[in-house]
């Protein structure tokens, strides 16, 4: 329980002095009059001074009170799944949905839209799909706030060769009206390329050290990711992507990608996989791991977006786990994307993206997806990682 010092110290010395003015008047035989007055008004400071100390008392023990409620509560909860030292700095956000005054665009329906996918999750945020969203509207809303746009990307060994595509076709179909900066971690800046870049986009070169195997790298970007934003990001970029390399973009990415947490679906298992056959990490030693008969979705860690603080929280406990699992001598089945289907999982998305937003080249496309916007190139594995491997 806290006393109230400042509260006692100030009233003591008010209720002194009075004290003393009232045996003044009683020394100097002050007409009787005045000498109630004063001892009135004494009297009245007194009992204003305990009213407010009892008060201040109760507070302070209601809340002592709430505070241990709150810790047991805490104890109890004892899965919560979140970074250990999460970022409690206030992200940028979307402030209003207000678009510019006579901006044409489609009158939206409530009865035509896609029917033969599902558009929202059960928590209720979207699930996007070509035909569920008006670019136009959506751009315009989040082109008024002009976000500064980051996306990390990791090039690494053989994987600079990807570099150049990713950046060509970036600047074609990737958040065109937006300014953007491309942050490349790499362990040779000279294979960087120099690429023309749009208006108000730009690239950051951050070294990072090569590695012997490519799990280190997949692992890496959460660690360097973690350490970069706290060095330099958080002062440069109000929304983050994280992105794999070795993709092109082929169609429109837009606003229709921005909220709070944005995750994309894995093309592999969107459609028919029970989730008890989703490749969670399921060693219960694992930090990563996931018990059959819980899970959403399977997410894809190749691409990932959100605002600053959020992803931040996200890499940071994705780096964490993934320390905690090494000490251990574990390493999830999918490296990060274990850890992060697990983070997912415990703190829903806010948007859920289609595996438009990543399709494959070794895959055909079907009839649900109607636009591939990003899509992974086939690769040679064994010449392009440093140990091989699939
Ligand atoms: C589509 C998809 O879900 N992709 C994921 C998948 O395999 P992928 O086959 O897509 O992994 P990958 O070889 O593309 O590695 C992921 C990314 O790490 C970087 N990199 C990797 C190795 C290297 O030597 N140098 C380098 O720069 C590069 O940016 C690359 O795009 O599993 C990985 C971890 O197991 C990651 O979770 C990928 O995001
Ligand atoms: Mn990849």
């Amino acid at each position: 329980m806290i006393v109230p010092m400042h509260l006692s110290i100030q009233s003591l010395s008010v209720i002194s002095a009075a004290v003393k003015g009232l045996r003044m008047c009683f020394l100097l035989r002050i007409p009787s009059k005045a000498y109630y007055f004063i001892s009135f008004i004494v009297l009245l400071i007194f009992l204003r001074t305990f009213y407010r100390y009892s008060q201040d008392i109760i507070r302070n023990s209601a809340s002592t009170m709430c505070f241990d409620d709150m810790e047991l509560t805490m104890e109890k909860q004892t899965n919560v799944v979140e970074a250990k030292h999460r970022s409690n700095k206030v992200s940028w956000s979307i402030e209003n949905l207000s678009i510019p005054n006579g901006l044409i665009y489609p009158q939206p329906s409530t009865q035509k839209g896609r029917t033969d996918v599902n558009c929202v999750t059960n928590w209720n945020v979207p699930l996007v799909w070509e035909g569920t969203f008006d670019p136009i509207v959506i751009d315009a809303i989040y082109k008024k706030t002009n976000p500064r746009v980051g996306v990390m990307i990791f090039a690494v060994g053989k994987y600079t060769g990807f570099l150049k595509g990713f950046l060509e076709t970036g600047e074609k179909h990737f958040l065109t009206d937006f300014r953007v900066t491309y942050y490349i971690f790499t362990d040779n800046e000279k294979e960087v390329p120099a690429i023309a870049l749009g208006k108000g986009r730009k690239i950051t070169v951050l070294p990072v050290p090569s590695a012997k195997r490519w799990q280190e790298v997949v692992f890496g970007r959460m660690k360097w990711a973690t350490i970069t934003i706290d060095k330099q990001i958080r002062n440069e970029a109000d929304y983050l992507f994280l992105m794999d390399v070795d993709s092109l973009f082929h169609n429109r990415i837009g606003a229709e990608s921005f909220s709070r947490l944005s995750a994309v679906l894995h093309r592999g298992y969107y459609k028919n996989t029970e989730r008890a056959n989703f490749p969670y990490e399921r060693h219960p030693e694992s930090r990563a791991y996931i018990p059959v008969g819980e899970g959403d979705y399977y997410y894809t860690a190749a691409v990932l977006g959100g605002y600053l603080e959020d992803i931040y929280n996200l890499v940071r406990y994705c780096y964490e786990q993934s320390e905690e699992d090494s000490k251990n001598k574990i390493e999830a089945v999918w490296q990060e994307e274990s850890h992060l289907n697990k983070y997912l999982l415990y703190n829903k998305p806010t948007k859920v993206l289609s595996p438009e937003y990543l399709w494959s080249d070794y895959d055909a496309v079907p009839a649900d997806i109607k636009v591939v916007r990003i899509s992974q190139l086939k690769k040679n594995y064994a010449e392009v990682r440093p140990n091989g491997g699939h």
